[in-house]
């Protein structure tokens, strides 16, 4: 079998992370984990994890690095099967050695978003609570202001995505991030991306994609998930 394709993106809420996912998954067929819809499943299915997860994030914090292993590396070894791109994991340095513990990462994209933008976006961000389904007002509202597309029912803003508490959150994600993006410049496969569009960083990130995936994997990730 050739060699799977394993890679992590980085960046602060509101980068970019979740929509660029999901153009790698749509375009290269690797698997999309995210660690914040993960969580919000094991919430709806009441796991322990679930349980416990929960406490932190209604609280706003983070959920401890021992929660969130013991929640990624199972599921992670799950796919062993197939090519990966985790989004929002890891997010500390004790998750980063965690993950590396368990496997080899191909490639890291880290996405470097002014403050300015960052701040704008998170202020038109909405979600779907039950889902976790985002809209933002400018980017990609919704069919009718306020409701969600599928369910219909009320969207809400996050506390934290609301102006006061932005700041302190973006600044607070700026030191638990730089430990996790050096570690992986020194093992030499950061690829840091710097743009206020995501669409204009998108080809640079589909390009490097497209050298580092072998084309036979690439084909047969694509026939598996279509
Ligand atoms: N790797 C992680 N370590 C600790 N807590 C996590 C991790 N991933 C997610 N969480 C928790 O789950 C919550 C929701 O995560 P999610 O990534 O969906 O949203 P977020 O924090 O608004 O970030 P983003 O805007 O980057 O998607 C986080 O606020 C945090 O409490
Ligand atoms: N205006 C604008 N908004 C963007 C762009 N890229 C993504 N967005 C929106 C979509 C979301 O509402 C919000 C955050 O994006 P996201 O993909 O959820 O980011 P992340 O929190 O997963 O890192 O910003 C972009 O390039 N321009």
């Amino acid at each position: 079998m050739s060699k799977l394709f394993r890679a992590v993106i980085l960046g602060p809420p509101g980068s970019g992370k979740g929509t660029i996912s999901e153009r790698v998954a749509s375009s290269f067929g690797l698997q999309h984990l995210s660690s914040g819809d993960f969580l919000r499943e094991n919430i709806a299915a009441k796991t322990e994890a679930g349980v416990l997860a929960k406490t932190y994030i209604e609280k706003g914090a983070l959920v401890p690095d021992h929660v969130m292993t013991r929640l990624m590396l199972p599921r992670l070894e799950e796919m062993t099967r197939h090519s990966w791109l985790l989004d929002g994991f890891p997010r500390t340095l004790a998750q980063a050695e965690a993950l590396n513990s368990a496997c080899e990462l191909d490639v890291v994209i880290s996405l470097n978003i002014p403050l300015e933008t960052l701040k704008e976006r998170l202020r038109h961000r909405w979600i779907h609570p039950a889902s976790g389904r985002v809209y933002n007002m400018c980017f990609n509202p919704p069919r009718v202001q306020g409701v969600d597309d599928i369910s219909g029912e009320p969207l809400i803003q996050h506390e934290d995505d609301k102006p006061e508490a932005l700041v302190a959150r973006l600044r607070h994600y700026k030191d638990v991030a730089k430990p996790v993006i050096d570690l992986y410049r020194a093992k030499g496969i950061l690829h840091m991306f710097s743009d206020t569009e995501t669409d204009r960083i998108w080809p640079y990130v589909s390009s490097l994609l497209s050298a580092k995936i072998p084309t036979d994997l690439a084909d047969a990730q694509r026939a598996t998930t279509h």
